[in-house]
């Protein structure tokens, strides 16, 4: 499991060891990491490390001091080092340790267009000559590697000018060979992932002390691409996690494998309602999901017509057209394709009027009963979302929703009582008590209609045969067991579905298909065998 925090968590971890005087040993811990990444990278981009050009753009506060210091050491092996200066104030030992190892000091001229005007030439005196954004841009581009150290986690909204200008700049032109964030790329929020203003997209971040939560959030996990975690010593001094991301580790230590006493009521029941005679899709492709997924039966309620498909399609599935009341089950799935039809909409209610854990998507999403606790779990995309927000009197556009969704996944959790899982390029979920998943496992082929459903099967069979002990005995607090159970449906789906893909188109039924493989090699990598 990757756990990540607030960049405020993380500097309130940095406290105790900067009060007692260690400051400079993380600092240098984090340079440290930073070069050794950029040295590995260069090695697998470029062959050569000796006279690679590398460009770092180094900001007033200790962010631009880790990648000065960092700079000093890939001088010294044999870099050809460039360092732009964003601001008149730069961390005066590292730059001093930069110049020393023999690393060229250029300043950004202040301002857009008038270029030069305004700057401060006391400071230019002291560390070299003045380059406009342009200029700046066009060596960054060139650059065999470019560190961005313009701002980390003492950041307060996006980038101001003259560093503004000089990454808008950079967008526009040819991306340098590598683009190695420090800490976190410049212009995203530690804390939720929300952007303001140009960022320059990263293909490796090299975060300290801890992954930052707004690593792993859209849309600046779209930005930091691969993220490399440096210990610099805080784990002692670190709290709870902000936010957790399942592995597949994970994933097998707590797949629900049947025993050899298990029979089909004990594995666990999923009761589905889905489908109506307007979608009758839905209901077969979340049915076919949730028995490749595994789970000891099915019993299908819905329309005479669609049982008769659903048996088709899914003849392990027991299908009729009786009450929820009548059906013993562990767990509902309620609400693919289940709109515009009053029987239907009936069972969906009194699913989740049950008590029992309910996965509760599409139709089912429009008319939640007020109360809800964390065992029924919501699947809404950010337009759903935004309906479930304004029924609880928060009017969002889907722009904000997508913009900060770990901030209204949260809020719609906390709102409702039931868990969140919000769909997206990466999906959050949030448990009712504020605690978040990410997972990133999804190819952007899954983005195309009846891939929901599968989802939704995928979660409704582990909703039904999922064991809470060994959850909680890998230290999954009680209120959060469903947002973790979420956290695995959401990673198989987006395992099952790459691997269906291969890299291409990808038909929701295929999905479906993949899940068993997917699960097979899962439980390969179980610690017991
Ligand atoms: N605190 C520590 O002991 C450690 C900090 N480390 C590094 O230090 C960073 C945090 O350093 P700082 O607290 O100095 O903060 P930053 O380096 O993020 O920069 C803050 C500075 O930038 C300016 N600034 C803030 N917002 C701006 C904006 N939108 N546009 C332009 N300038 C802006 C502020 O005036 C301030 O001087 C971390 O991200 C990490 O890279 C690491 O060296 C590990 C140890
Ligand atoms: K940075």
């Amino acid at each position: 499991m990757i756990s990540a925090w607030t960049g405020r968590q993380i500097r309130a971890a940095e406290q105790p060891l900067l009060d007692a005087g260690h400051g400079d040993r993380l600092m240098a811990t984090a340079a440290h990491g930073l070069a050794n990444a950029v040295l590995r990278a260069v090695r697998e981009t470029r062959g050569r490390v000796y006279g690679a050009r590398l460009a770092v753009i180094a900001g007033s506060g200790n962010n631009g001091g880790d990648a000065l210091f960092a700079a000093a050491t890939l001088a010294r092996k044999g870099m050809s080092t460039t360092a732009v200066l964003t601001s008149a104030r730069s961390h005066p030992q590292a730059l001093a340790a930069f110049e020393k190892a023999g690393g060229t000091v250029l300043r950004l001229a202040a301002g857009g267009d008038g270029a030069g005007a305004g700057a401060d030439d006391s400071a230019a005196a002291a560390a070299g000559p003045f380059v406009t954004p342009d200029e700046a841009a066009a060596l960054c581009s060139r650059a065999d590697a470019l560190i961005d150290g313009i701002l980390g986690t003492g950041a307060s909204g996006g980038l101001r000018s003259p560093a503004k200008e000089l990454v808008e700049r950079i967008i526009g032109l040819d991306a340098p060979a590598l683009t190695v964030a420090c800490d976190l790329p410049s212009g995203v929020s530690a804390e939720t992932g929300e952007v303001s203003g140009p960022v320059m997209p990263a293909d490796l971040t090299v975060t300290f002390g801890g992954t930052k939560a707004g690593l792993l959030t859209d849309p600046a996990a779209g930005l930091a691409g691969r993220v490399l975690t440096v210990d610099i010593g805080l784990g002692p001094h670190l709290p709870a996690p902000e936010l957790r991301r399942l592995e597949p580790a994970d994933l097998a230590d707590w797949w629900p494998v049947p025993q050899r006493t298990s029979h089909k009521y004990t594995r666990g029941v999923l009761g589905i309602v889905a489908g109506s005679a307007q979608y009758p899709g839905a209901a077969l492709l979340c049915t076919q999901a949730a028995a490749a997924t595994g789970v000891g039966m099915i019993r299908y309620l819905g329309p005479q017509e669609i049982c008769r498909l659903v048996n088709l399609s899914t003849p392990e599935a027991v299908c009729s057209q009786g009450s929820v009341g009548e059906s013993r089950v562990q767990a509902w799935l309620v609400g693919p394709g289940a709109t515009g039809d009053r029987d239907q909409q009936a069972r969906v209610r009194d699913a989740l009027a049950s008590g029992l854990p309910v996965v509760a998507d599409a139709g089912a999403l429009d008319s939640l009963p007020s109360d809800l606790g964390p065992q029924v779990i919501l699947t809404p995309h950010a337009g759903e979302l935004v309906r479930i927000l304004a029924e609880q009197d928060v009017e969002v556009t889907r722009e904000q929703v997508e913009a900060a969704p770990s901030d209204f996944a949260r809020l719609g959790a906390g709102l409702t009582g039931a868990t969140v899982l919000l769909k997206g390029a990466t999906t959050v979920i949030s448990s009712p008590s504020g605690a978040l998943f990410t997972q990133d496992n999804a190819t952007p082929w899954l983005a195309a209609a009846g891939s929901g459903d599968t989802l939704a099967g995928i979660l409704g069979a582990l909703a039904a045969t999922v064991q809470r002990d060994l959850l909680a005995e890998a230290g999954i607090a009680e209120p959060d067991h469903w947002a973790a159970v979420a956290a695995m449906a959401a990673a198989v789906h987006g395992i099952a579905g790459t691997e269906a893909a291969a890299g291409g188109p990808v038909a929701a039924s295929d999905i479906s298909r993949a899940v068993p493989e997917t699960v097979r090699a899962l439980l390969e990598l179980r610690q017991d065998g």
